[in-house]
């Protein structure tokens, strides 16, 4: 299942990332900013379960999260939204996956793995802010999937539809929560109209 999430501070916040002229600290301030809305949103779907409290009046019926949550972002750009989740969620796990684009096949190349065990368990999110042809995001899904994990969403910031077409036939168990999704992929294989490469523009190095 497809959520963009609809929010008028999301809309503004992309917007500011959308424009060429925002500086990097500008750009990692923004996308803070957003990796809050967008983990509010994502993790609307976390059970809980009924834990009694006291209050200083009385005891009542209270909730606890029911799962441990891991959360997962691709390197590099996938560190711009792991912010959010953790706020929210204090005690989530973190584990990275190193993946890049190669330039002329646009297949991804992974160059690191540590994801905790208890991803098995856990309700985990994959966060990485492009979804492009999808090759990225549907191995980071496979490589978690081959490590036992069962319950997965996978959070960005820009979707193509052609990278939403193939999670949904990769993946098809696998909610997907973006905050825009864009028109179509270009002759490079990048997002129009799309924010540029996310990585060079959080971390500075283009
Ligand atoms: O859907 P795809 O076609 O696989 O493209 C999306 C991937 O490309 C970008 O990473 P990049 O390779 O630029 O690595 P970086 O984060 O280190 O810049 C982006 O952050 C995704 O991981
Ligand atoms: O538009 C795109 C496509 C892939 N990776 C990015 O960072 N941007
Ligand atoms: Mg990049």
């Amino acid at each position: 299942m497809l959520t963009v999430v609809d929010h008028p501070l999301l809309k503004r916040a992309l917007t500011t990332l959308r424009d060429r002229t925002t500086p990097y600290g500008a750009f990692r301030r923004t996308l803070a900013d957003v990796s809050s809305i967008l983990a509010y949103e994502a993790l609307r779907t976390l059970p809980v379960e009924p834990v009694r409290v006291a209050t200083p009046l009385e005891e009542t019926e209270g909730d606890r999260l029911a799962r441990e949550v891991v959360v997962v972002p691709v390197l590099r750009a996938g560190l711009g939204l792991v912010d959010g989740f953790v706020r929210y969620v204090p005690e989530a796990r973190v584990g990275h996956l190193g993946m890049y684009r190669d330039e002329a096949s646009h297949e991804p190349v992974d160059y690191y793995s540590n994801v905790p065990p208890q991803v098995a368990d856990a309700r985990v999110f994959v966060v990485d802010p492009m979804l492009a042809t999808g090759g990225s995001a549907s191995g980071a899904l496979g490589h978690l999937k081959q490590r036992g994990a069962t319950d997965l969403s996978f959070v960005c910031l820009v979707a193509a539809p052609e990278g939403v077409a193939r999670l949904d036939a990769e993946h098809p168990d696998v909610d997907v929560v973006t905050a825009a999704l864009d028109r179509e992929l270009d002759a490079d294989k990048f997002i129009r109209p799309g924010l540029g490469d996310a990585g060079d523009r959080i971390f500075g190095t283009a």
